[in-house]
Order: C-alpha cells, then sequence, then structure tokens
C-alpha cells in the first residue's frame, strides 16, 4: 500500500484545465482533492501567479516511483517544456510525501525539499489532512505560522472535485 502526497502547479495557458488534467489523470487512485489557490510566485518571481493545490492518492500496488512516473507523464501531456528552474509551467506534479519513504535520490526526494518553506504546499496540503507532518521537519501546521502567506489566496470558483469523476 502506498500513500502520497502530491502539489500541483500551473502559471501557463489554461491553468484551471491543466489542474482538472491531472485531477483526471488520477481519479482511478484518489483519496482527497484540495481546494484551489492563486499564489504569487516563489523563486522566479517576475512570472504569472500560479494556481495550486494537493491532491492525496492511495494504491496497494504502487511505489513512490510510480507517483513521479505517473505526475511526470501527466506534465508531458500538459506539453510541459523543462526551461527554467522554478520558472513557468503548464502543469508541475511534485511527489511531497510517500507514506513511511524517505529517500535521497537526486530523481526522487522525499519528503520534496522545498516543502516546508511552502505555503503554497502547506496551506492546500492542511485542507485536506489537518494534522499533516513533514516528515523529518514536524507539524505542517506549526511550520505553516512561520511563513508569509500573504501572497496565497483561495479560489473558491474552481472546484476540481468535478474532474474526479
Ligand atoms: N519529490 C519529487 N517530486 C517530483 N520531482 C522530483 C522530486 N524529487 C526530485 N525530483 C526531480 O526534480 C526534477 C524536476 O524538477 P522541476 O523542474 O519540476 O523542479 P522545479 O519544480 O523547478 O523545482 P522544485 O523541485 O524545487 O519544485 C525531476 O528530474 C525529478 O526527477
Ligand atoms: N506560487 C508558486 N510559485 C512557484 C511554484 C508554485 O507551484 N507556486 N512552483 C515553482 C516551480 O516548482 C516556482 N514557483
Amino acid at each position: 500500500m502506498s500513500r502520497a502526497v502530491l502539489s500541483l502547479g500551473s502559471n501557463l495557458g489554461d491553468r484551471a484545465a491543466h489542474l482538472r488534467a491531472a485531477v483526471a489523470g488520477f481519479a482511478d487512485v484518489l483519496v482527497a482533492v484540495s481546494p484551489v489557490y492563486e499564489t504569487a510566485p516563489w523563486g522566479v518571481t517576475d512570472q504569472p501567479d500560479f494556481l495550486n493545490a494537493v491532491l492525496i492518492v492511495s494504491d496497494e500496488d504502487a511505489d513512490e516511483w510510480t507517483w513521479l512516473r505517473r505526475g511526470q507523464a501527466l506534465e508531458q501531456a500538459a506539453g510541459r517544456v523543462r526551461e527554467q528552474r522554478w520558472g513557468p509551467r503548464t502543469l508541475d506534479v511534485d511527489v511531497v510525501t510517500v507514506d513511511g519513504v524517505r529517500s535521497d535520490h537526486p530523481d526522487l526526494l522525499l519528503p520534496h525539499p522545498g516543502t516546508a518553506e511552502r505555503a503554497t504546499v502547506l496551506i492546500p496540503w492542511l485542507d485536506v489532512e489537518p494534522d499533516a507532518v513533514v516528515p523529518g521537519r514536524g507539524s505542517a501546521r506549526e511550520l505553516l505560522a512561520l511563513l508569509d502567506t500573504a501572497g496565497v489566496r483561495a479560489r473558491p470558483d474552481i472546484d476540481l472535485r468535478k474532474a474526479a469523476g
């Protein structure tokens, strides 16, 4: 049994459609779909705002690499071109955590290294898992309390659950 937390992001093209396509792509393994947030870009700040959301997925036959590959296939399907680190993208699927798995393989770092510092991940994650813990770092709620959340605002007009089928 493998349960994972996935972060979705999009800031190019029809952002909501890209997130919906990702949700539809995980429809067979979905446990929870978070609300959507409009977020100011971090890292490279001279780029359009993102839409961000979090999914919880579970599959008894999956391992952590399954989640990475499935996410990358959906990024490809969204026409993602890998160019600039932290740059604009049609769809980003990050594997945030996989229950019970720590990894320092550069192709699959677990937990995802940015998690504890990213309100864009912690806020939607806490919506679907109020007791979330970032392995090795602690309570997601306590980590979030240390962060600036000014650039993160809810988009209740976009409901990804409808894409789950
Ligand atoms: N937990 C993970 N989830 C997704 N990709 C990962 C993870 N750990 C390592 N990677 C690797 O990161 C690379 C993708 O990086 P990407 O271009 O999406 O980075 P980024 O989104 O710009 O930055 P960040 O990873 O800090 O969000 C891929 O080669 C992938 O194998
Ligand atoms: N607000 C926001 N900013 C970002 C994001 C993201 O998902 N949300 N992803 C990035 C590359 O991983 C770079 N910057």
